[in-house]
């Protein structure tokens, strides 16, 4: 028999991703963005067949995509080269041009909707109102444009319509940890939960009947519960909690009455359905271990789109009780026994508290002894059993990897994800500091042997792990990260702003906090080498916090490398980008560690 040669390591980043997806209500098409070209483009499965058919050209990522609800045509968002200026574009089923709808340059574009017959595109835009967004219908048949809605106090959005379209949803994010929701109904703004100053959220909600909206919120507790308001009787009523679970995604199945749920407990999600006459929820099965989002048709069938550890992103079709994968995403020729799932591991950070952490180790076959340490972005948000390419692509190459779901992480309560808050620099650190010194109590590596990297949020905890516990390392990779919290807090997107005081700090009354937290104060630790990347049209950390880093550091005699991608934002959207700074990356790495690469 032939013997193969083992798979190429860059194979690992070969494997393709889906950013979002839309079925039509009929169900014989679907269409999904994905780089399948090698940049993100929008495809389609004219069903019963699932073989992809590309769609459009334009070779950007698609932020927002649905169909007319009469099937007559798609409207998809693109911004340019990650910009982050979404405007909205129509799409024929059959792809090819796109005729552009909404153009307001360098303006910020979210969450298209169109009215039931299809002629009014609704979304919410910074024009106008950079702060706090607009609410506008486009005509599509004139071309005329009205404002429906002005945002004051907090960024608002359209968020849905009633069945009848007489009321509508709106969403209202004073932070990340405070979003509100309310009706506008025949001119009254109706909350739909409870008035108190305690911050909580609602994540979803959804009209089931024109007086019945269910919603997820953490009212009144730390984890996300579904609960409904009645709009008649203006009542809001808690109806189910799962234990240490908060419920993240609802959807409405209007044929068999009930609602889909996903839920999030610390690393992974769950599925659940809730009959509603029965008032009766079931845990179901799910085909992956993260859910990103889900479509229910008129039929009833549940489309899905996820990820797990090993198993890049699908779609997959629920449908007469079975799963079924419409697409077939894997690693190109890599077997699922090379890739390496997550150990779920937790101890005990400075102050007493739990931290939940993934150690991905590399297979004792290709283990070079050297240990990743991966602090997350967001800040609030987490580290998760999603695929990540690069994860598996520097194990591949022997390297492990932890990642710590230090405080202000998503998926462990409310009061977890608020402790970042106002606190960027002291509490998450520390517990960065007891993971590392966990890491050399268990004998995994050793004080001054540890490679650090991170990207955005987890790009300035490199940044200020280095400076403030340079002894820990021996290399250091910056991906994006705030390097100045002044400077970020300046240059951070419009909408925004108003989130700033509360999420990170006010430049006036903390100022010796912001210093204290700031990388830059720390330049004279930052002793070790270091690789900085960057995409030069991100929006939300902008190139000058790399590029001030780069130049104070370098100024400094130190070792700095520095790589910047003209055409990318918060994030490496094009294959050729991608696979060009992971590579960047593993040679770096390799010129740090004993261990010798040819890449
Ligand atoms: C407002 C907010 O929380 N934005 C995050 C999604 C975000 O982009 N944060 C940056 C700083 C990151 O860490 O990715």
């Amino acid at each position: 028999m032939i013997k193969f040669p083992k798979p190429d390591v860059s194979q690992f980043l070969k494997t393709f991703a889906i950013g979002d997806f839309a079925v039509n209500r009929d169900e014989s098409q679907l269409v999904f963005s994905t780089n399948l070209s090698g940049q993100y483009n929008i495809w389609a499965m004219n069903f019963p067949s699932t073989f992809p058919v590309q769609m459009t050209f334009n070779n950007q990522s698609c932020q927002g995509l649905l169909y007319d609800k009469q099937g007559r045509f798609i409207i998809s968002g693109f911004d340019t080269d990650g910009d982050e200026n979404t405007q909205f574009y129509a799409l024929p089923l059959e792809g090819g041009t796109l005729k552009q709808l909404v153009n307001n340059e360098k303006v910020r574009n979210f969450f298209p909707a169109l009215s039931k017959d299809g002629k009014k595109l609704y979304y919410s835009s910074g024009k106008g109102n950079p702060s706090y967004l607009n609410v506008y219908a486009l005509d599509l048949e004139s071309g005329e444009e009205e404002k429906v809605s002005e945002g004051k106090e907090a960024m608002t959005f359209l968020y849905c319509f009633s069945p009848d379209e007489s009321s509508q949803l709106y969403y209202k994010m004073y932070a990340n940890t405070y979003s509100l929701m309310f009706v506008r109904k025949g001119g009254e703004d109706i909350y739909i939960t409870p008035e108190t100053d305690e911050h909580h959220t609602v994540s979803d909600a959804l009209f089931v009947t024109e007086d019945l909206v269910y919603l997820l919120t953490n009212y009144d507790e730390d984890f996300t519960y579904l609960a409904s308001f009645d709009l008649k009787a203006k009542q809001f009523t808690k109806i189910k909690a799962m234990d240490k679970e908060s419920f993240a995604m609802l959807k409405y199945d209007k044929k068999n009455h009930q609602l889909y749920l996903s839920s999030e407990k610390g690393v992974e999600d769950y599925l659940y359905k809730f009959d509603l006459s029965k008032n009766e929820m079931v845990r179901m099965q799910s085909p992956c271990s993260i859910i990103e989002k889900m479509i229910i048709a008129d039929s009833g069938n549940l489309y899905l789109l996820g990820r797990s550890a090993i198993k890049p992103h699908n779609i997959y079709k629920f449908s007469a009780d079975k799963w079924e994968s419409l697409t077939q995403y894997s690693v190109p020729g890599v077997a699922d026994e090379d890739l390496v799932a997550p150990e779920v591991v937790t101890y005990t950070s400075f102050d007493g508290l739990e931290i939940e952490s993934l150690f991905f180790k590399a297979k004792q076959e290709n283990d070079n002894g050297e240990i990743i340490f991966w602090p997350h972005g967001g800040p609030q948000a987490a580290e998760r059993k999603f695929f990540r390419a690069s994860f598996q692509f520097l194990l591949n190459h022997g390297y492990s990897i932890f990642a710590p779901n230090f405080r202000g992480s998503t998926g462990y309560g409310h009061k977890f994800t608020k402790m970042v808050e106002g606190d960027w620099g002291y509490g998450p650190r520390l517990d960065n500091v007891a993971a590392l010194d966990w890491l050399i109590e268990q004998g995994y590596t050793e004080k001054g042997n540890i490679l650090l990297m991170g990207g955005s949020y987890g790009g300035y905890m490199a940044l200020l792990l280095h400076g403030r516990h340079a002894d820990y390392f021996k290399a250091v990779v910056d991906i994006f990260g705030p390097s100045d919290l002044f400077t970020f807090i300046e240059s951070v997107p419009e909408d925004w702003k108003p989130i700033m005081d509360l999420w990170v700090g006010n430049p006036e009354k903390d100022k010796e906090k912001l210093i204290e937290f700031s990388p830059i104060t720390y330049l004279d630790g930052m002793t070790k080498p270091m690789l900085v990347i960057q995409g030069a049209n991100d929006p939300r950390v902008v190139k000058e916090e790399s590029d001030q880093i780069v130049k104070a550091l370098k100024e400094k005699g130190r070792v700095v490398e520095y790589m910047l991608l003209e055409d990318e934002g918060h994030g490496f959207s094009k294959k050729e980008n991608e696979i060009a700074v992971y590579q960047k990356i593993l040679s770096f790495l390799s010129e740090y560690t004993s261990n010798k690469v040819n890449v």
